[in-house]
């Protein structure tokens, strides 16, 4: 395998050199022998502040690659930290253990197993699962990984089932019912969440999403792990329905099972059941967002100041978004500007989900009336 060697972040690394796996002139990461993807830099840049956050003693890569996520975390996050890395491919830990070397991390252990099989091995205060696809085969077993009051990670690029596309797959993956709505950016990550706590509550334990988000083709998520059967009980009450009305464009989040639209009785599309609480812990993002100086000179530093400035006013919004090209349509308006939608509520905001979106505390009627007035 001929390597080429890449700067990210502070890290230097080895990776199959591109050039060896393209295919008439093209390259997708998952064709060379050990994967990596130079468009997950904004989710690792990201992650690295929040580890830096969680400052963990002991963290798990639980599906490693290259290793350039557990060594970024201790170069960049917590240097004190003691990490495991793992990989099932035996030519990912090949490579691992010189990327290990050459970054001179001291601290690193890096094992060839199922993550499955590692992670009801071991336990750790940091668990990342940064898998292919679907992070749902690893969710029981990286909480069981998770000690009390301990985080773990998750990305998932499978949006086709999370966003209600892939109805069969979201079913099988997510024990969820899906189906497709004008606000499904945000009901995704909602899918996600649902499945991670009804797994921990398997455990006698709960999570609660500290920061979330959505970005080009994934979701990234980080969770609290907390230990106890009664914490497990009380938090599966926050799980309800999203909902929608394809006649008037109403629209909520609930933990009430309703049927009929509210607002003019017509039978409503219905997704089950999902997360209905925050997305985001507020003292979590503050927290990143006063670290963001010391990261400075990472690729993505003003992209990431932007996303947490949207986190931190969006997350004050516990509705979901609403789509305006959608409420537009039902009442053949013309879509309105969003500029001009916040300020005609006053009390509404941007979503980071979805261009057209926004996040208001006004009821139905004042967005109707506002649309109206605008066009
Ligand atoms: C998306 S890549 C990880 C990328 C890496 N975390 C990064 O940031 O560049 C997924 C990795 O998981 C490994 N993998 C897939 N299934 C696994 C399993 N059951 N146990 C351990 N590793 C697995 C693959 O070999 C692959 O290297
Ligand atoms: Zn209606």
């Amino acid at each position: 395998m001929n390597l080429r060697k890449i700067k990210e972040g502070k890290a230097e690394i080895f990776i199959p050199d591109p050039k060896d796996y393209e295919k008439q002139g093209k390259f997708d990461p998952s064709w060379a022998p050990v994967f990596y993807n130079p468009k997950m830099v904004f989710n690792r840049d990201l992650s690295v502040i929040a580890v830096s956050v969680i400052s963990p003693k002991k963290i798990v890569d639980a599906l490693s690659a290259s290793g350039i996520r557990g060594i970024r975390y201790q170069i960049e996050s917590s240097s004190s930290s003691e990490v495991i890395f793992n990989d099932k491919n035996p030519r990912s830990v090949d490579l691992i253990k010189k990327n290990v070397e050459i970054n001179d991390i001291h601290d690193a252990t890096i094992t060839n197993k199922d993550a499955n099989s590692i992670l009801f091995e071991i336990i750790s205060d940091f668990v990342d699962i940064d898998p292919f696809g679907s992070p749902s085969p690893f969710i029981l077993s990286s909480i069981n990984a998770t000690k009390n009051n301990g985080y773990v990670a998750y990305t998932a690029t499978d949006l086709s089932p999370l966003e209600g596309r892939a109805v069969k797959s979201c079913k099988r993956k997510y024990d969820v019912q899906n189906i497709k709505l004008s606000f499904s950016k945000e009901i995704g990550i909602r899918v996600l969440i649902s499945k991670i706590i009804r797994e921990a509550s398997i455990l006698e334990k709960t999570a609660i999403p500290v920061l979330s988000f959505y970005h080009d083709y994934y979701y990234r998520i980080f969770m609290k792990v907390m230990r106890g059967a009664r914490k497990a009980d009380e938090n599966l009450e926050n799980l309800g329905y999203a909902i929608e009305c394809d006649k008037c464009g109403f629209s909520s989040i609930t933990k009430e099972m309703i049927s009929k639209c509210p607002i003019c009785g017509n039978n409503l599309k219905i997704v089950s059941r999902i997360w209905t609480g925050q997305l985001n812990d507020q003292d979590f993002l503050v927290k990143i967002n006063e670290r963001l100086a010391n990261f400075k000179y990472l690729a993505n530093y003003t992209n990431i100041q932007n996303l947490i400035s949207k986190l931190i006013i969006e997350n004050k919004y516990v509705t979901n978004y609403i789509n305006l090209e959608f409420v537009a349509s039902r009442y053949r308006t013309n879509v309105p500007s969003r500029s001009k939608m916040i300020e005609c509520l006053s009390d509404a905001t941007e979503t980071h989900f979805d261009p057209k979106g926004i996040k208001t505390n006004k009821n139905f009627d004042e967005i109707i009336e506002c649309i109206k007035k605008i066009n």
